[in-house]
């Protein structure tokens, strides 16, 4: 039996007379990847910040590992590791600094080469941010994430804009923080990240779920409602030459 980690039900948010999210309800399971999939707008990232405790919401009810978020914000704030915007790193200080900066927020002792190590990134290890490549730069933020040893991690929209061995590199390390125990709820724009990635999707439409599923089971669902994808001619896509050319090794460095 699954355990339920992330509990939301009938969550509301308005800004002003505007409804951005219209009453969701789901769970997340411990241990999984969890995908919260829409279009611009439909309410992904302030339903991910209220279960940060970062937004305040309208109603509803969300737990989080137990701990109620209107009545314990700051228990919750210990369990759960929130990915950052990289812009928002102090600009003078190197990666390991900044490693110990937030382990000092966190009131914790970090190894910030053991965390540097688990992203690929030992070698940066003196280098300031803005110095990074974007994947680099993502897969540092991620570090950050992991720094209090969290139950849970947030990722929104982790692979925008990165190259397509980038984000390779970037599925692989998200799935080895998830083999590790770590439950992890992410936002995308890709549908192919998604498929590979999630164990379960909700499909968020203007501030509603309109679908949830394995990714497996929403296929499914759509096939045997007769629907049919026009004949791919060709067994390989233009994705699939690049990768045969340029290969999945990183190649930022
Ligand atoms: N602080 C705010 N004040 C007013 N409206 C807001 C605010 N934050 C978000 N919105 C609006 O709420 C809606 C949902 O925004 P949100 O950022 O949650 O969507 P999203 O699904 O994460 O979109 P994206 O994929 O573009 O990041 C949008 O219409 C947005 O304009």
């Amino acid at each position: 039996m699954e355990r339920t980690i992330i509990s939301v039900q009938n969550l509301v948010k308005n800004y002003g007379n505007f409804e951005a999210v219209k009453g969701i309800s789901f769970d997340v399971h411990e241990g999984e990847i969890f995908g919260l999939l829409g279009p611009n707008g439909a309410g992904k990232s302030t339903t991910l910040e209220i279960i940060e405790t970062l937004r305040e919401k309208t109603s509803g009810k969300v737990i989080v590992d137990g701990l109620d978020i209107d009545k314990d914000p700051n228990e919750i704030k210990k369990i759960i590791g929130v990915q950052l915007q990289t812009s928002g790193f102090y600009p003078v200080l190197n990666l390991v600094e900044l490693i110990d900066l937030f382990a000092g927020l966190y009131n914790r002792e970090a190894n910030a080469m053991e965390l540097l190590d688990r992203v690929n990134l030992r070698d940066k290890a003196k280098s300031k941010v803005k110095e990074l490549s974007g994947g680099q730069k993502q897969r540092f933020s991620i570090a950050t994430t992991m720094i209090n040893d969290p139950r849970i991690i947030f990722l929104d929209e982790p692979t925008t804009g990165l190259d397509p061995q980038a984000r390779r590199n970037l599925w692989e390390l998200i799935r080895d923080i998830r083999k590790k125990g770590t439950t992890v709820i992410l936002t995308t724009h890709y549908l192919d990240e998604a498929e590979y990635l999630c164990d379960r999707v909700a499909i968020v439409d203007s501030g509603k779920i309109v679908a949830m599923n394995t990714p497996d089971k929403l296929i499914d669902e759509l096939v045997a409602t007769g629907f049919e994808r026009p004949k791919e001619v060709k067994k390989a896509n233009l994705e699939d030459v690049f990768i045969h050319l340029t290969g999945r090794t990183l190649r930022e460095e």
